[in-house]
This record gives structure tokens, C-alpha cells and sequence, in this order.
């Protein structure tokens, strides 16, 4: 096989993987839209927009939330994908034995010092997750937590910058538009 085929063979196998994972969650919106939608649109927003080619970024943008949100061990991860891959998802899973309060608190301390991979799958995550907010909230969140994700996300993003200047300027361009700035 040439490296190319065992690139896409990986990714697909990456894919398969996350899908099979998540496969019985839904976000939060109305729409109860299938929650693989958004691991998948954060690797697009990186292929796409951020013009990633690292594949071991692409890997773990799919893989980002199986650890945190599914039965899903770094071990695993580490033996399908390898030490690389699990490093990056490690360093973008919240403790979640932790309440969220802290968990949000430590995602601003923690921002910057992550490695340049985990910063551009946060990057992605954020501007995944800030779109989605803007289209649809998820069942039951009021106007002020809204407000309060918006906010919250500028102090992660702030400690993520000089990344990656596509995503950025997207992410600032929304901060602004909600008066978040
Ligand atoms: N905007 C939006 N978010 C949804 C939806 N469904 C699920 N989520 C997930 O919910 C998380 C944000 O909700 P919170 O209530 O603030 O998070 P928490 O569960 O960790 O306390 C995000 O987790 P995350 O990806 O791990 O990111 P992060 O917020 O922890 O950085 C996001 O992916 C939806 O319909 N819309
Ligand atoms: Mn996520």
C-alpha cells in the first residue's frame, strides 16, 4: 500500500471507531442531532479552515470526547492509534469525576501550556461548539448561560492563541459579534 492509503485507511479506521463510540449519544439541541456530527465537523473545521495536515491532530480532533463522554480508555486509544494520539486526547479530556465548575476553571489555567496539537483541537472544539451555540442551543439553557459559555470561551481561547490565525480570527470574529471582547 502506498502511505497515502495507509493514511486514509487510519482515518477511516478513526472514524469507524468514534461512531461506534458515540453511537448512542445525541447533543444537546433540540434537533437531537447525532453526536458524532460535531467530533467529525471539528477535524473538517481543522482540515478545511485551520488547513491541518497532521494526521495525529486529525486523529485525535475525531477522538477528542470518547474518553471524557464514553466508556472509552486512553489505553485503548494508545493501542489503535498509538502513543502520539493518545497523548493529544489526553491533553484535551476533562476530568470528569471533577464538578464542572472546576473543570471549566482549569481549562482556562491549563490553555496555555498545552502542546501546539491539543491547542488546535480546542481551537476547533470552541469554534465547533460557539457556532452550534449560535444556531441552536442545547434544551433548556437560558440566554445568560449562553452569555456565560460565550465569556468562558474567550478566557480559554485567549490562552490558545498564536496557533493557528484562520481559526482565530473566526473565533474573535464571533466574541464580537456577542459583545464578548
Ligand atoms: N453548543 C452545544 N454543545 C453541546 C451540544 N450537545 C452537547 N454539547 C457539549 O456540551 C459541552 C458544553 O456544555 P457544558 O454544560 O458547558 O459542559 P459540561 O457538560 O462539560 O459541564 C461541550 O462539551 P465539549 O465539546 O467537551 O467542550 P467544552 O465545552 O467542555 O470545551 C459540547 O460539545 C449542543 O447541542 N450544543
Ligand atoms: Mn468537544
Amino acid at each position: 500500500m502506498t502511505s497515502a492509503a495507509i493514511v486514509i485507511e487510519d482515518l477511516i479506521k478513526c472514524v469507524n471507531f468514534a461512531a461506534e463510540k458515540h453511537k448512542n449519544q445525541r447533543r444537546k439541541n433540540p434537533e437531537k442531532i447525532p453526536y458524532i456530527n460535531h467530533p467529525i465537523g471539528v477535524a473538517f473545521i481543522l482540515t478545511n479552515e485551520a488547513k491541518i495536515t497532521d494526521v495525529s491532530v486529525l486523529h485525535a480532533a475525531l477522538l477528542h470526547d470518547t474518553v471524557e463522554d464514553t466508556d472509552t480508555s486512553f489505553e485503548e486509544i494508545e493501542n489503535l492509534f498509538g502513543k502520539t494520539v493518545r497523548g493529544i486526547v489526553e491533553e484535551v479530556t476533562d476530568d470528569k469525576t471533577l464538578p464542572s465548575a472546576e473543570r471549566k476553571r482549569l481549562q482556562i489555567v491549563h490553555a496555555p501550556d498545552s502542546s501546539f496539537e491539543a491547542k488546535l483541537v480546542k481551537l476547533a472544539d470552541k469554534l465547533y461548539n460557539l457556532r452550534d451555540l449560535e444556531k441552536s442551543a442545547p434544551e433548556g439553557w437560558s440566554e445568560q448561560r449562553i452569555q456565560e459559555y460565550f465569556e468562558w470561551s474567550r478566557k480559554v481561547v485567549d490562552g490558545l492563541r498564536g496557533t493557528n490565525v484562520a481559526m482565530e480570527q473566526s473565533l474573535d470574529e464571533i466574541f464580537k459579534k456577542r459583545n464578548v471582547i
